[in-house]
């Protein structure tokens, strides 16, 4: 369970919340989640943290001490403290499920509820739902940079706080990656833990072959041995294939070597020519120290014979792309039981709001499973064949475009709602083979680590014409 996030909020949540009781007190409203621009120049983000935004909304209430600390600030009426001592959660969430691909301006996640209620929802979903996307976005990066060879998280030391260590590893795995060094992560996740040692241990003894022989008596099964401590091809991995035989004559198979430093794809291959000369043709390689995609692809370009991978400092920062700036942007007010569409205006095409309820939809070439483009509708239309569409990319080389035969699958599902709590996925290893079937459908070429090919997203025209009226109702009362 998690910790009550009730005031994980900003001030002005309150502020707006306190107020909207006292101005507009059965206004309902939609939020929709989404963002602009993708870390590290990617096509798309995978879409993570959902499993937490449904247990903080399930968890979500004001105690004694809440209500009186936000007594204490002199800002909000007694009504208002009362409403949120007695609070119920109203709101419904719809949302991709975990694992999806999504692009810019997709609605990933859509509120809709009291206004005063998701107002005050803004700050903890967005905190959730962007780090922890950040964070699966890098992870599938890193794995894809692997080239299937498992990448294990190490990262808690070297993240923001500890809840960035603990779901950063959740949302790495969701991304890709095999295994976490946080046992926490691992326990309250259910991941598999794994880990190797650290130079400490070789440094504590006299010497480096009696720290592994050491090591290899308590854990014969699980001898992963750190070779970089003084000198990996004169001192470590010899030291390493004596400690191996002595394991392999009692009977145990010798896991294998760490390298954490220097130049690591020629201490890998001159590590695998001992290890292959002394006969530990399955003793695997394991490479660690800042490594990111880049770092990991050009070491395997060189042929460095690395068999897994520990990340840690540049997967649990997203180092080289540190902020998913999601945002959380009204769509519609309800007046007398009526959706009317909002929008914010702006000067930039991309930050001018898509308004009202809307869906997003992924579209397959009929009778196969690939992705051709998505498309954002209005709840209440239907996608036809043939139907006209306008592309979101300002840039798109023609705006508008008639669809041809397609079938559409629905990206958002209904997660919580007052009267129904739908199954989340909390299994991370079903997240992460989701994502990855999810990711398969898509182009390859969208799927580069680099320069990747734009995959179309449109929006159809009644949305389009709704934005329009919309921007010219505000110019004309401006
Ligand atoms: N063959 C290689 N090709 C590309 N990058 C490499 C190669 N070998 C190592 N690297 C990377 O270069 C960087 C070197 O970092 P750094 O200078 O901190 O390492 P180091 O001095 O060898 O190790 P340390 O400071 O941890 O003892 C790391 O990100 C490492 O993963
Ligand atoms: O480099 P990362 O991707 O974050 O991987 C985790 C690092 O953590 C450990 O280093 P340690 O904290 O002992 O310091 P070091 O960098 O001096 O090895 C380990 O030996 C890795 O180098
Ligand atoms: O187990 C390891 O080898 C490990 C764990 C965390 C950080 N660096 C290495």
């Amino acid at each position: 369970m998690m910790d009550n996030l009730a005031l994980l909020t900003d001030l002005y949540e309150f502020s707006m919340a306190n107020g909207y009781a006292q101005t507009l007190p059965d206004e309902e409203a939609v939020f929709d989640v989404f963002y602009r621009k993708v870390p590290d120049q990617g096509s798309f983000v995978i879409a993570a943290g959902l499993a937490q935004v449904v247990e903080t909304v399930r968890n979500w209430h004001f105690d004694e001490a809440e209500i009186d600390y936000l007594r204490g600030l002199n800002l909000f009426s007694e009504a208002f403290l009362t409403q949120l001592a007695e609070f119920k959660n109203e709101c419904e969430i719809t949302a991709m499920p975990e694992g999806t691909p999504v692009f810019p301006q997709e609605p990933l996640l859509t509120i809709q509820g009291p206004l005063w209620q998701t107002q005050l929802l803004e700050t903890f979903v967005l905190n959730l739902v962007n780090h922890q996307s950040l964070i699966a976005t890098k992870a599938r990066r890193i794995t894809v940079a692997a080239e299937g060879r498992p990448v294990m998280e190490f990262g808690a030391r070297r993240a923001q706080g500890p809840d960035a260590a603990t779901l950063g590893a959740r949302a790495a795995i969701i991304g890709g990656c095999a295994s976490t060094s946080n046992v926490l992560a691992a326990k309250r996740f259910n991941l598999p833990s794994a880990g190797t040692m650290a130079h400490a241990w070789i440094e504590a003894f006299p010497d480096e072959l009696t720290a592994f022989q050491k090591w290899a008596a308590i854990y014969p099964d699980n001898a992963s041995l750190l070779v970089d401590t003084y000198d990996v091809l004169s001192s470590g991995v010899p030291n390493a294939i004596r400690v191996f035989k002595q394991l392999a004559a009692a009977g145990h198979r010798p896991v294998g070597i760490r390298i954490d430093s220097g130049d690591i794809a020629q201490l890998a291959a001159g590590a695998r020519r001992q290890l292959d000369e002394a006969g530990f043709i399955d003793a695997k390689i394991t490479a660690s120290n800042a490594l990111d995609e880049a770092v990991m692809t050009s070491l395997l370009k060189e042929g460095a014979p690395i068999d897994n991978f520990g990340v840690g400092e540049q997967l649990i920062t997203s180092a080289s792309s540190p902020v998913l700036s999601g945002v959380y942007k009204l769509a519609a007010i309800s007046q007398n039981g009526q959706l009317i569409p909002k929008i914010k205006v702006s000067a930039s095409r991309e930050k001018t709001t898509l308004p009202g309820l809307k869906r997003v939809y992924r579209l397959y070439q009929q009778g196969t499973t690939r992705a051709i483009g998505d498309v954002i509708a209005l709840a209440d239309e239907k996608l036809a064949s043939g139907m006209t569409v306008v592309a979101l990319n300002p840039l798109a080389t023609r705006s508008q475009q008639q669809l041809g035969d397609f079938v559409a699958r629905e990206l958002q599902h209904t997660v919580l709602s007052p009267k129904t709590t739908a199954a989340v996925e909390t299994d991370c290893f079903a997240i992460q083979r989701f994502s990855q079937q999810r990711l398969a459908e898509l182009p390859e070429a969208t799927q580069r680590l680099v320069n990747p090919d734009h995959y179309p997203v449109y929006i159809t025209q009644q949305l389009a014409e709704l934005q329009a009226d919309l921007i010219a109702q505000q110019h004309a009362k401006n």
